[in-house]
């Protein structure tokens, strides 16, 4: 049986389990990281703030997030590079597939990259990011905040996420031209490394994300959970815009710090578009193995 039903088999098995994180697995896997996901949310929202960071290949995501961790504390999971240490990781199960999806700018089954998260997620929260000044205080007594770049980028991983791991609070959708994405991509090409920053993935990353990404973001935005900033401009007044956006939705960002400490955070808002659409819609801190809580 292929890696992947073998996957999907333990993730929708109903046996019981070993515990929360090993799951019941076949017996030629025994003894290997095989992703499990619970049927009710891991974190409790009320708690663990979890901003979808959305875009298009390129469209400067990694670029914000970056600047949004150092200003407001976040831990910064991007799904991306969770995947390419796990597809680099010696004796992953999941390696080749991971390569092969990431090469042909397909989505890597989302058993794969829920579980990642989480574990990601697990960790940021025993160890968290953020230990001294103001910004520790969205750590303490089993607080966080994340910002999950690059994800979900298809609809069952974001239905899937928000019922195993935690529900989200909204979609930061960093959005600009095809045309614009490609000119970075290219760019970015030249230093990066990664296997898929050359036209012909590029292009194919592209159609993913107008056939299979955009539908999330849809769905997101006809809960009015998503917030769209245009990431045509330079770095810095992307990010002027982002700021305003993020301070909107979390009453306690540093604009308000020593206003009030006890301001709860609301999912409940609607958000406005501080940006008008564009026609063409189109990073790592930890690295996590598959099968660790
Ligand atoms: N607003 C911007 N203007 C110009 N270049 C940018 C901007 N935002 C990001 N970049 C550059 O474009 C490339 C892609 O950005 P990145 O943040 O890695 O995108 P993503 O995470 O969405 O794939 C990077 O080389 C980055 O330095
Ligand atoms: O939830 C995810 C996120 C990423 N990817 C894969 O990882 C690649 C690179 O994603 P990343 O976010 O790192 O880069 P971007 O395309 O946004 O520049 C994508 O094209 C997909 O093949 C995936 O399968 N699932």
């Amino acid at each position: 049986m292929p890696v992947i039903d073998k996957i999907k088999e333990v993730f929708h098995s109903k046996k019981p389990h070993r515990s929360d994180t090993a799951p019941t697995i076949p017996a030629e896997n025994e003894g290997e990281a095989t992703p499990y996901l619970p049927t009710e949310p891991v974190f409790d929202d009320s708690k663990v703030i979890v901003i979808f960071v959305l875009g298009g290949p390129g469209a400067g995501k990694g670029t914000q997030c970056e600047r949004l961790v150092k200003d407001y504390g976040f831990a910064h999971l991007s799904a991306g590079d969770l995947l390419r240490a796990e597809q680099d990781r010696p004796g992953s199960t999941y390696g080749d597939l991971i390569k092969d999806y990431i090469r042909e700018g397909k989505i890597v089954p989302m058993e794969v990259t829920v579980k990642l998260l989480e574990n990601a997620m697990r960790v940021s929260l025993s160890n968290p990011p953020v230990t001294s000044g103001p910004l520790a205080e969205h750590w303490k007594n089993g607080k966080g905040r994340f910002l999950i770049d690059g994800f979900p980028r298809k609809m069952d991983q974001a239905l899937k996420f928000d019922e195993a791991v935690c529900k989200s609070s909204f979609v930061l959708f960093i959005n600009t031209t095809e045309e614009v994405m490609l000119v970075r991509l290219l760019e970015r090409g030249k230093t990066s490394g990664r296997a898929d920053d050359n036209k012909e993935s590029i292009v194919k990353r592209f159609r993913t994300f107008v056939e299979t990404s955009m539908p999330v973001v849809d769905y997101y935005r006809a809960r009015e959970k998503v917030v769209e900033i245009d990431s045509s401009p330079p770095a810095d007044v992307v990010y002027d815009n982002v700021r305003v956006a993020i301070d909107e939705r979390l009453p306690d960002s540093p604009t308000y710090l020593g206003q009030s400490s006890s301001t709860t955070f609301t999912t409940s808002t609607p958000i406005v578009a501080t940006t008008p659409s564009q026609s063409a819609p189109a990073g790592l801190t930890h690295q996590v193995e598959l099968g660790q809580a």
